[in-house]
Parts: C-alpha cells; structure tokens; sequence
C-alpha cells in the first residue's frame, strides 16, 4: 500500500489496473482485493467456492464479492501465499 506519505514503497511492486485486467483466464488469473493483487492461478481448481466465481471476478477488483462471503481467517491467510504487489495508487 502507499506510504503514509502517499508515496510509494520501493520494495512493492505496484501493476496498474490495466496490467491486472489483462490476466483474465486459466492461464493467468489474477485479482485485487483491498488493494492488493494476487496471482491465484493455481488456486483457482483448488477454491472450495468453485473456479467459476474466481472466473468471473478475474482481471478486476474482487474485494466486495470476496467479503460479501465472509471468508475465515484461514482463507484469509492463504491469500498472503498468492500476493505479488500493490494495485498502483491512482492519483
Ligand atoms: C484468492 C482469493 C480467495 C481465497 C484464498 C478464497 C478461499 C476460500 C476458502 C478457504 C473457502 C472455504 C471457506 C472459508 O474458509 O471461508 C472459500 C469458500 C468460498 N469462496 Fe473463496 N476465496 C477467494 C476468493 C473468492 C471470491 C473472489 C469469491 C466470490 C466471487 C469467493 C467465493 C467463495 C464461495 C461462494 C465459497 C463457498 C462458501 C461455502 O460454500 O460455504 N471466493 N474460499
């Protein structure tokens, strides 16, 4: 995330929405959730909701379908395996 400054950190690496829109597909899918961006491409066959929701949310922000589940802590966590870095801050 920025800084408390608004800056940016340079051991984060930010993607632009753009960049994460692209990895829309089983080969590549990504998402964002509280501004963060996962790769969760190898989860997706693994997801206990199914790959489809995953699908359906890929390549966008997926933070409201995610906590409109109320996932559990342990979901929670495993998200912290698939982090690859910040959405870009827009300014
Ligand atoms: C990388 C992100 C995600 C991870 C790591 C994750 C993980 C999990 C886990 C571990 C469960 C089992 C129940 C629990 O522990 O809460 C679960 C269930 C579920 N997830 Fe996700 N999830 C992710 C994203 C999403 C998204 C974006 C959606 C919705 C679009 C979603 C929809 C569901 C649904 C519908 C269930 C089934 C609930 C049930 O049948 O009890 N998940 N997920």
């Amino acid at each position: 995330m920025a800084n408390e400054d608004g800056g940016q950190d340079p051991e984060v690496t930010y993607y632009t929405l753009e960049e994460v829109q692209k990895r829309n597909s089983s080969k590549e899918l990504w998402l964002v959730i509280h501004g963060r961006v996962y790769d969760i491409t190898s989860f997706a066959e693994e997801h206990p909701g199914g790959e489809e929701v995953l699908f359906e949310q890929a390549g966008g922000d997926a933070t409201e379908s995610f906590e409109d589940v109320g996932h559990s802590v342990d979901a929670r966590e495993m998200l912290r395996q698939y982090y690859i870095g910040d959405l870009h801050p827009v300014r």
